[in-house]
Order: C-alpha cells, then structure tokens, then sequence
C-alpha cells in the first residue's frame, strides 16, 4: 500500500488530509455471518455502546466478532448496518474505518506495537482492537488526530478498561506524532519482497506466493489490487437473457472476456430484476470463463452430453454449466461434500438438468464414463483476497499442503471417471504455484492425460502467464486471481 489515499467518504471532522482508499461491498452468503454460519453472541448483543458515534461503534463491534467469533466481516458488517438504520454517509464511514483497519492489521499493529514500545500480543486483544481502529483513523483517513484521539480514548473507558485509558491515549498522541509516511519509513522490513508486503498490508508469504509468478515491478499491483473495491460481475445465464440485454437493463457494461459477463458499477446487485427472477446473478467473470470452458473444449468422439462438476458448492459454476448443458441436452452431476452447501447448489440449479449428490468427490459412487468433469478444487483462496478484508491475516501458509494432498486427489478421481477423449477443467481461486501448476504437474506425470492450450479458451485474455494453463489476476484482468488448465483423458 502506498500511503496515497484516494477515493472514499468525506470527513466527518474534515481537514487537509487526502481521503481514505474506497472499499469493497462484499458478498452475503451465511445467516449469521460467521465462518460456521453460526454466531451465539450475534444473536444476544447488536453492537455495544462504547459512548461515541454509532459507527465507530460498529467497527469495533465487527472486528470483536471478526476476533473472537470467527466472523466474516462482510458479512456482519451490512446486517448491522442496516439493523442501526445508519444513512449513507454514516454507513460509508463505518465501512471504511472497518474494513481499513481489518485489511491494514499488520501494518497498524506494528506501528501501535513501536508507539507501545511492546509487542502488540502484550496488550489487551479489546484495547488493542480500539488502538487499530483509532490507528488507522490517523494514519489512512482524513478524521482529525484529535478525535481519533479522544473517541479511542472513550471507547477503551466505554469497554470499562479504565486502568488503559491512559494507555491509549499515550499510544494515540504518539502515534499522531509521526507522519504515516514516516511511519512506513521506519518500520518496513530488509528485503523488496518483505518491504512491499509490509506497504501493501500484507504477511510475507503471500508476497513470496504471488511473486513466484509475477515480475518484480508488478508485484506491488497485485497486491494493492487486494484492497481495491472489485467491481460486480453479473453473469446473464444462456438461454434466458443475453449479456446485451442485461447490460442495457441494468445500465451496466458489457465483459471483456466472458459473452455472459455485464460488469454493475454500483448499487445492490440484489435489487436488479433479472437478479430477482433468476435470469442473472453475480459471479466473477473469471469463474465463467471457466464453466464455458468445460463445455467448449474439445473431447475426442462425441460427446454424449455426461457431465461433472466434482467440487460444486455453492453452485455459481454448476448454475452456468447447467444452462449450457440444457442448451445442449446435457446432464450434468454435480457434488458436494457438505450438506449445507450442497443446498446451496440445490438452489442456484433450481430449473436445470443438475443432479445435486452429497459426498466425497474422491469416493463417491457414480458410473463412469463422462464426457466433461470440472474439477474447481477447494484451495487457499489466496486469489480472492479482495472479498474478505481479515482473509489475509487468517490465513495460514501450512493450510496449502494439506489443501494440495486433496486437490490431487479430487483431480485423480475425476480423470479417473472421465472416458478416453472425455477433458477434465481443474481450476482454482488461489494463484500459489502449490494449489495449480504442481498439482496439474504431478497428474500430467502420472496419468493418462494431456493438456490443451486453456488460453484458447478465454476469448480477448492476453497476459496469462507461461505454459498452457492461464493464471488471471485482478490487477490484469479485473478477474479473482483464478488458475484454470484444461486436461484431456488419453
Ligand atoms: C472452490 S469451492 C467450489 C466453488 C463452486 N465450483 C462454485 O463455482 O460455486 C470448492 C468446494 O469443494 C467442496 N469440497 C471440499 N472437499 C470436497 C470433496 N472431498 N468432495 C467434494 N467436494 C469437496 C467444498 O465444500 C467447496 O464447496
């Protein structure tokens, strides 16, 4: 991140700083807004009272739950937002601090931690959830120093942790004492690739991650591209509108790459009519390049219209796979392992020739024999940052390997179920090199498959990367950073 802030709301205490970086909207998709679906303390408590503006007041209540309740902030956010019926500029200042603080933690904890002169795990988890929001109130936004001081001094007291007001207050004043800038100077880390993952608000090793595919100078892109708000991508289902018609619908912009992409520049993409009567919906563009191409890459012999999608839920790819299969008399299996999400799948494939089965995707018992199988592996997410602003410091880099020991085998069995001449999609919403090329490498070494030329496939894309596979990136495309190679049984 460079400390350059541009876009978003308007002070609500203005002065001459530059205003803060715009943020995302985010998807709603669980009840409660957390990880499990399932939040108690949601249920009890709205937001606490902490004796200053409402949404301060949120951010500190989302990023509570964010900590202890194993919640997705764009998630709760929206649902208490509309639940404290706050206006639009109110609404716009909560997200902002919330989001800001939750994408920047890294950063806003090693400058709280220098101010502190301690490490940040030495200081009260809630004091310290204030000190970031007031923190990044400073150092990002165009809030006035002194009452980013003085409400995180009154939130600390309104969380009854009277002994740290003091604290906080000395940490603020400190923190206020020293241009952002300056503060950046000061604490980067040795080292380009650590420097640039410190700026950008990023842990190192999603910055060695996303470097072993990019070129130097474009790393820092790729990274600020994850705090950057991605624009709507509807999806116009075949059969029932055309992305033409929709986009004249919905005043919106025909995709660059995908005939069924419309890109919305704002509103709630819930409110759009064809969204409502199911003729669209929203889904990256990227991921329908790749259901369109499972069903445009050749196989050898005919196709007997017996398709798979091994990996369903929640069913953004198999709605659009099953709208081309219907086109094409298909049929098209698709699983799932988790009951809740393979209801998930059941509803956005209401209407279309899918057969929803809940199961192991490796185990499962299905004929073989398919023509098409989409592989679409479950993987680190680490291509999709952009949606979930505390997605970065959660996750771990000892998640990847477990992930690849199934993704391989997910690939294995779904080779396995496709006939000779039958292709087999593996995609994934990670770029790390783990998740796609060496799971991809490893099954060309192994297994009866070859590989097709994927960029073939993407209509217009340019820039995809060596090789036959195509990586897409935000930064380039406006795409999640999506993996996708294309596999054919010989
Ligand atoms: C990346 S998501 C798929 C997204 C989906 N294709 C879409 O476009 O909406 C991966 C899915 O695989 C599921 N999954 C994980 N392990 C699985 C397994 N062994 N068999 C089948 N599905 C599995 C996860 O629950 C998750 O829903």
């Amino acid at each position: 991140m460079s400390l350059e802030k541009s876009g978003g709301f308007r002070s609500r205490t203005p002065k001459a700083k530059s205003t803060p970086k715009s943020v995302s909207r985010g998807q709603q998709q669980k009840k409660a807004g957390s990880r499990s679906g399932r939040n108690p303390r949601a249920e009890v408590r709205e937001v606490r009272a902490l004796g200053v503006d409402k949404p301060r007041e949120i951010a500190y209540e989302v990023l509570d739950r964010v900590r202890t309740g194993d919640a997705y902030a764009n998630l709760v956010l929206p649902r208490l937002l509309t639940k404290q019926k706050l206006d639009t500029r109110d609404a716009g200042f909560a997200t902002e601090i919330t989001y800001g603080t939750l994408r920047n933690l890294g950063l806003l904890d090693a400058v709280i931690s220098s101010a502190a002169n301690r490490p940040v795990k030495d200081i009260d988890p809630e004091v310290l959830d204030v000190l970031r929001i007031g923190a990044y109130q400073v150092l990002f936004t165009r809030v006035e120093d002194h009452a980013a001081v003085d409400t995180t001094v009154k939130m600390v007291g309104g969380l009854k942790k009277f002994n740290a007001t003091g604290f906080a207050n000395a940490v603020m004043r400190t923190i206020t004492r020293t241009p952002a800038e300056q503060w950046l100077d000061k604490l980067e880390p040795e080292g380009e690739i650590a420097r640039v993952a410190f700026r950008t608000a990023h842990p190192e090793w999603i910055a060695q991650s996303f470097s072993r595919l990019l070129p130097a100078e474009e790393l820092e892109d790729a990274l600020a591209a994850d705090s950057e708000r991605p624009v709507v991508h509807l999806v116009a289902r075949p059969g029932e509108i055309s992305a033409e018609e929709l986009a004249l619908i919905t005043g919106g912009e025909e995709g660059r790459y995908s005939p069924y992409a419309v890109y919305l520049e704002g509103g709630d993409p819930g409110d759009i009519d064809p969204v409502q009567q199911g003729l669209a919906a929203v889904q990256d563009e990227g991921s329908q390049l790749i259901a369109r191409a499972l069903v445009e890459a050749p196989v050898e012999g005919e196709d007997h219209g017996r398709w798979l999608d091994l990996c369903a839920g929640p069913g953004g790819k198999a709605a659009l796979v099953g709208a081309l299969a219907r086109m094409d008399g298909a049929r098209v299996d698709a699983v799932e392992v988790s009951d809740h999400r393979a209801k998930l799948v059941e509803r956005s494939v209401s209407g279309l020739p899918v057969k929803v089965h809940v199961g192991d995707g490796r185990t499962i018992n299905l004929d073989d024999g398919y023509d098409r199988a989409l592989v679409d592996a479950p993987c680190s997410g680490l291509g999709a940052l952009r949606r979930r602003p505390e997605a970065r410091w959660r996750k771990q880099e000892s998640d990847i390997a477990p992930l690849n020991t199934l993704q391989y085998e997910l690939l294995e069995s779904a080779i396995n179920r496709v006939r000779p001449g039958g292709v087999v999609v593996y995609s994934t919403c990670s770029p790390d090199l783990r998740e796609t090329r060496e799971v991809v490498d490893r099954a060309l070494a192994a297994l009866p498959i070859e590989e097709l030329d994927a960029a073939a496939f993407m209509p217009g894309m340019d820039n995809t990367g060596e090789g036959k596979s195509v990586q897409m990136w935000p930064h380039r495309h406006g795409t999640d950073a999506m993996f996708v190679a294309i596999l054919r049984k010989r």
